[in-house]
Order: structure tokens, then C-alpha cells, then sequence
């Protein structure tokens, strides 16, 4: 984990905002949530950046600087970034949720879609936090959060939601890969090209020990139940329970898959005896090319990681999240 950085009731609060996010949506509330933090008595320090990886670099360096909060504001992608930044510091994330798929903000039962209503709760979480000291954490709930490694490495990523190396990756890649249409027709066209070639793919996936060997159509590794903007893949998953959700779709044709995808949306799929839920806190995920095809590149957060093989392992509570506090 990164070494914690220094914390003081300082009022410097990170900004971290991505102006695509929600089709621009981003862009267009820059201005509202700096005035509001100002308002709100605290000192925004905007350290947005052209891309993923320049804000993520620009959101490290600020934090080493001293925060007292790191405030990303998009969608998903913005929550895995700022976990990136502060698992294990000790410096609160907040969640201005303003994306396409706002699954974590959603999950966390925090405002979507609603600035003032994130501005207000990040205020009074930030002041309750700040109560009695800094950081004593009153407006501030603790969630686990995964290391992803390759084997045997140090970590590499971390992921707030879950982690995919199923069919849902491989379209992922697919649509990411697509300069037209703009628009969400990109994960349709991808969807219909992935399906016409699909064959399921081969895992060993070793759950705190126990093997799950087969073929399949999708493993995911949820910390929260939702990812595809509403797809409730792992509907028991809770945030801080300290055990990840492992779920496992047997290797399924293309017409039982297309039965199957609908029930995401009430999270009854589970049900199906093709699908398996397991728990546990460590999960090595291999590809086994004896019982299918390659599996596509893991996805966390709706963002690329690595290809297989991968290491995840939970740490319970490594990212403290501005959240209602008690009686609010
Ligand atoms: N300036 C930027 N800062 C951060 N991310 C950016 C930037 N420009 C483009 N991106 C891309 O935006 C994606 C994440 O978007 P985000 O989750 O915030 O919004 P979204 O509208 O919910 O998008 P999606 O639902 O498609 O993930 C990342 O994959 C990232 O590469």
C-alpha cells in the first residue's frame, strides 16, 4: 500500500474531474462543483489532466502534497481512479457522480446525477471528518478495495467494483477498440461481432484455495453488486463485508446467454444452476486453455487492466469514502 500522506485540517481538497465523462456532462460542471467547495470553506486544488493516466500522475502528486479529501468527479472510471490514488493512504475519496454508469456512487447509496446534493453531503462529511481533529473519520464509511497483481507481484491496480474477464470484457475491448459510431452503438456493434465468433473461454480460478476449474462465459470478481451502468452481476456483494463475490457463468451457447443477460438487470441470473457464486478474500484467476478459449483482458471498474493470469486480493477497508453520516 502507498505510504499515508500527510493529512491536516488544511481545507485542500483534490479535484480530479473528467470532462467526457456522462457525454460531457463532466465538462460542464467544472465550474458549480469548484464554487461549491469554496463556498463550502475548503480550498480546491483541480488536478484534472488530459487523459487517465496524466490525471491519475497529477492526483498522486497532489496527494503527496497533503489533502484532505481527493473529490473525483465522472463516472466509474473516475471512482477507479481515485481509489488507484488513495487505497491504503488514509485520505477520504469523494464521489461527485456524474458519469454514463455511476455503478459504485449508486451502490454506496450516494447521489447520482445530483451536484448539489453531492457537494452538500461531501461538506458535511468533510466537516464531520474534520470534527475534533482531522480525520477522525465520522463522515467517512470505510469499503474494502482489491489489489489486483500478476502472481507473485506487487500490485498493480486496484478496483472499487469488480473485476470481468468474461464475454463483458471481450465486448469492452471490442467497443474501446471502435472509432465509430460515437455513441453507445459502438458496445452493440461489439456485442453482435463478439457474439458471431464466441466460444467459451478456459479458467482455473482459485478461491482461497479451492479450485474451480471449467468453461466459461464469465467470471467476475465483485467487491459491489453492480457493474454496465445497472447490471446487478453479484446482487448479495456488499462493500465491506471483507469477502468478495466470485461469480462464475458456465460456458453457455449463444442462445442460452441471450436468455440468460436480461436477468443482470434484477440480479435473479444467479439462480440459473449455470451460475455459481462463491466467496472469499484471494482469487487467482488463470487461463486454462485445455477447457476453452483464451479469456479476454480483465476489466475493473469498466476499465482495462492486464490479461490473465491475475492475483486479487481484498483489503478490507483500504479506501474511506465521503459518505451520510449518522443522522443525516
Ligand atoms: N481527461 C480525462 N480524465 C480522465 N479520464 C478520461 C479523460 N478523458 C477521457 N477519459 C476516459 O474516460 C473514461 C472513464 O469515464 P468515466 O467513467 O468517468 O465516465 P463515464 O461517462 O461513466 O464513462 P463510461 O461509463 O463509458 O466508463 C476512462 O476510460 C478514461 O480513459
Amino acid at each position: 500500500m502507498a505510504e499515508a500522506a500527510a493529512r491536516g485540517p488544511t481545507g485542500r481538497v483534490g479535484l480530479v474531474l473528467n470532462p467526457t465523462s456522462g457525454k460531457g456532462r463532466g465538462a460542464k460542471v467544472r465550474e458549480r462543483v469548484l464554487a461549491g467547495l469554496r463556498a463550502a470553506g475548503l480550498d480546491p486544488v483541480d488536478l484534472s489532466g488530459p487523459d487517465l493516466d496524466a490525471a491519475t500522475a497529477r492526483a498522486r502528486a497532489g496527494l503527496a502534497q497533503g489533502l484532505d479529501a481527493l473529490v473525483v468527479v465522472g463516472g466509474d472510471g473516475m471512482v477507479h481512479l481515485g481509489a488507484n490514488v488513495v487505497a491504503g493512504t488514509g485520505v477520504p475519496l469523494g464521489i461527485v457522480a456524474v458519469g454514463t454508469g455511476n455503478d459504485v456512487a449508486r451502490d454506496l447509496g450516494l447521489p447520482v446525477h445530483d451536484v448539489d446534493a453531492s457537494l452538500a453531503l461531501l461538506r458535511d462529511a468533510l466537516i464531520a471528518d474534520g470534527a475534533g481533529g482531522a480525520g477522525d473519520g465520522a463522515g467517512v464509511r470505510m469499503v474494502d478495495a482489491v489489489a489486483v497483481s500478476r502472481p507473485g507481484g506487487l500490485t498493480e491496480h486496484w478496483f472499487m467494483a469488480v473485476l470481468s474477464c468474461g464475454l463483458d470484457a471481450a465486448v469492452n475491448d471490442r467497443a474501446n477498440r471502435m472509432t465509430w459510431p460515437a455513441d453507445g452503438g459502438r458496445y452493440v456493434r461489439a456485442l453482435l461481432a463478439e457474439l458471431g465468433g464466441y466460444v467459451p473461454y478456459g479458467y482455473r480460478v482459485t478461491m482461497d484455495g479451492r479450485v474451480w476449474e471449467g468453461n466459461g462465459t464469465l467470471v467476475a470478481v465483485a467487491n459491489t453488486r453492480s457493474f454496465g451502468g445497472g447490471l446487478l452481476i453479484a446482487p448479495s456483494a456488499e462493500p465491506d463485508d471483507g469477502l468478495l463475490d466470485v461469480v462464475i457463468a458456465d460456458g453457455l451457447s449463444r442462445s442460452r446467454l441471450l436468455r440468460l443477460f436480461p436477468r443482470l438487470y434484477r440480479g435473479t441470473h444467479v439462480t440459473d444452476p449455470a451460475v455459481h457464486v462463491h466467496r472469499a478474500r484471494s482469487v487467482l484467476i488463470e487461463p486454462l486453455l485445455a477447457r476453452g478459449a483464451a479469456p479476454p483482458v480483465a476489466f475493473g471498474d469498466g476499465e482495462r487492466l492486464d490479461a490473465l493470469p491475475l492475483q486479487c486480493d481484498l483489503h478490507p477497508r483500504a479506501v474511506g469514502v465521503l459518505a451520510r453520516t449518522l443522522g443525516a
